[in-house]
């Protein structure tokens, strides 16, 4: 390490992200610091990916037992499945503590200092931290920012969090409503649905934009909603802006035309889980010491390498990863960008591909996807000069779905007619969320249809779902 300085490396904010980056760097021999305003893991460990995953793993075992039609195929009969909301909710609890304290000691026991305060940037290679017992200036040859994000809540909308709540509170599960309302059908919203509906309650589903999932491919978005909305207890407006949402009980929503603007109707519920996006949290961060700001929405802005830029040029020792950047906001998204940031530090040339990092949303069925929708591919094609074809397979005929009697579903395989480069893999159904990497690896090496047709895959195995794909991409040329 350099005498200079306190450290090699100080990375503000200890999310999956910045966990992320601190066991690279370790790895690569740097000395590393990371500060840390509040719990250890950041959303992902305690308000997002792991309790949510623990929600849907208790309350879809709670959907599959009551599914009394499917247990019989099966040759199962079960009489009376009962649950117990707080124990869920306890699960939940647990999981987040154990998993914090695994990565807290990961970091301890590679030789991390852990720095509990509030951290912001003092100048070029410079750190102030505020702690309980005052504040302290740190100097590393690299920064790293890895803040990450909270939930978005639209004007007009007002949480009290107890009848009108974000995921914060939601995974919390301290009480079961009856009818909750959901603003927003994307991941959150969509995994809620899923966790309430399998517990009982009813859902009506608002959606700003004129259909159901936006953001899927289109094929994909449809037949979501004839598996995971239309046979549930679910209602939705589609095309709705929730534009008031008062606390209380119950709970009063007004919708308006997301068009018209026009009030359009009023809703009472119990219950308001509002799921309308994240937004950075790069707020008193220092910025202005260096002469920077984030973008218009608050995100702070990148390179591929994860070098923060000022205007285009990247700014020396000064990096940032995670929520904070806008780029894709997942978990896995930020520990890459983190490696990368790292590798770059460490002087090897090296960027994040976002192409190939996979995507899923952990319903019953689950929903996965790598690379472009098909009207991106689409759109590329016609910038580029090339065609895009899809083809799809189906999960009713293949053998291993048929017998676990979970044959809903469908993989969608995009590609370029010329080369039969894949562009794009979306996938519905049993263990989407497991399969889509063989895909995400290929997108990540540019691979042809042509070659992954020719791959052998165990059988009976779900992953024939991508094989079939694959051979009906290439064999009907
Ligand atoms: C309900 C829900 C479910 C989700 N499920 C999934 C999923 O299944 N899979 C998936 O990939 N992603 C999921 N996500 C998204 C995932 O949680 C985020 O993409 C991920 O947490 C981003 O990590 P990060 O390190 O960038 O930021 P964060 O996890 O937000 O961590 C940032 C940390 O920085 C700290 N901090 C901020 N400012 C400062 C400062 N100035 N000084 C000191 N500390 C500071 C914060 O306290 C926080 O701990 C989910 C999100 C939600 C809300
Ligand atoms: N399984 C996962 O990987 C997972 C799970 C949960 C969250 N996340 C991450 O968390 C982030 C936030 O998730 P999210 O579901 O809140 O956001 P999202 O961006 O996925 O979906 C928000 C939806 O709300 C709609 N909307 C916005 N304002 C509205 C309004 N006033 N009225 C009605 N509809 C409105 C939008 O059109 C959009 O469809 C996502 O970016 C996602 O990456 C990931």
């Amino acid at each position: 390490m350099s005498q200079e300085f306190d450290y090699d490396l100080v990375i503000i904010g200890a999310g999956v992200g910045g966990h992320g980056a601190a066991l690279h760097a370790v790895s690569c021999g740097l000395k590393t610091a990371i500060i840390e305003s509040a719990e250890m893991g950041g959303t992902c460990v305690n308000r997002g990916c792991i309790p949510s995953k623990a929600l849907l793993a208790a309350s879809g075992r709670v959907r599959e037992l009551r599914n009394a039609h499917h247990l019989k195929a099966l040759g199962i009969q079960v009489s009376g499945v009962e649950f117990d909301r707080s124990a869920i909710a306890d699960h939940a609890g647990n999981l987040v503590s154990k998993i914090r304290g695994d990565l807290t000691n990961s970091l301890k026991r590679l030789g991390v200092d852990i720095i509990q305060g509030w951290g912001r940037l003092a100048g070029a290679q410079k750190v102030s931290v505020t702690t309980d017992s005052g504040e302290k200036t740190i100097t590393a040859k690299d920064v790293i920012l890895s803040t990450g994000s909270i939930p978005f809540v639209p004007p007009g909308i007002t949480i009290d969090g107890k009848t009108v709540f974000t995921s914060d509170d939601a995974i919390k599960l301290d009480w079961l409503p009856q009818w909750v309302a959901i603003i927003g059908s994307g991941y959150i919203g969509l995994e809620f649905a899923d966790v309430y509906t399998a517990l009982g309650s009813e859902i009506t589903i608002i959606e700003a934009l004129d259909q159901l999932m936006p953001t899927f491919d289109p094929d994909i978005a449809k037949l979501a909603t004839r598996i995971l909305i239309t046979p549930r207890d679910i209602e939705t407006h589609v095309g709705k802006l929730a534009i008031k949402v008062t606390p209380g009980s119950p709970v009063v929503i007004e919708l308006a035309d997301t068009k018209t603007k026009e009030v359009v109707d009023i809703l009472e519920v119990d219950a308001c889980l509002v799921a309308t996006g994240r937004i950075p949290f790069t707020k008193d961060l220092g910025l202005e010491t260096l002469g920077l700001e984030t973008d218009r929405r608050g995100f702070i802005t990148v390179d591929d390498t994860m070098a923060v830029l000022s205007g285009t040029e990247p700014v020396p020792h000064l990096w940032a990863i995670g929520d904070a950047t806008g780029k894709m906001m997942l978990a896995h998204a930020a520990s890459a960008q983190g490696i990368v940031a790292v590798e770059n530090i460490c002087g090897r040339d090296r960027t994040v591909d976002y192409l190939s990092i996979p995507a899923a949303a952990f319903t019953h069925p689950e929903i996965s996807y790598a690379g472009l929708t098909e009207p991106a591919a689409k759109e590329l094609g016609e910038k580029e000069g090339f065609e895009v074809v899809s083809v799809k397979s189906y999960f009713k005929g293949n053998s291993k779905a048929i017998a676990e009697g979970e044959a809903e579903g469908i993989a969608k395989v995009i590609y370029r007619k010329d080369t039969g480069e894949i562009l794009g893999v979306h996938i519905l159904g049993i263990h989407a969320s497991d399969l889509i990497h063989e895909a995400s690896n290929a997108i990540a090496q540019r691979q042809s249809v042509n070659t992954l047709a020719y791959l052998v895959h165990a059988h009976p195995t779900l992953s024939e779902v991508l094989d079939e794909a694959y051979k009906r991409a290439s064999f009907s040329h």
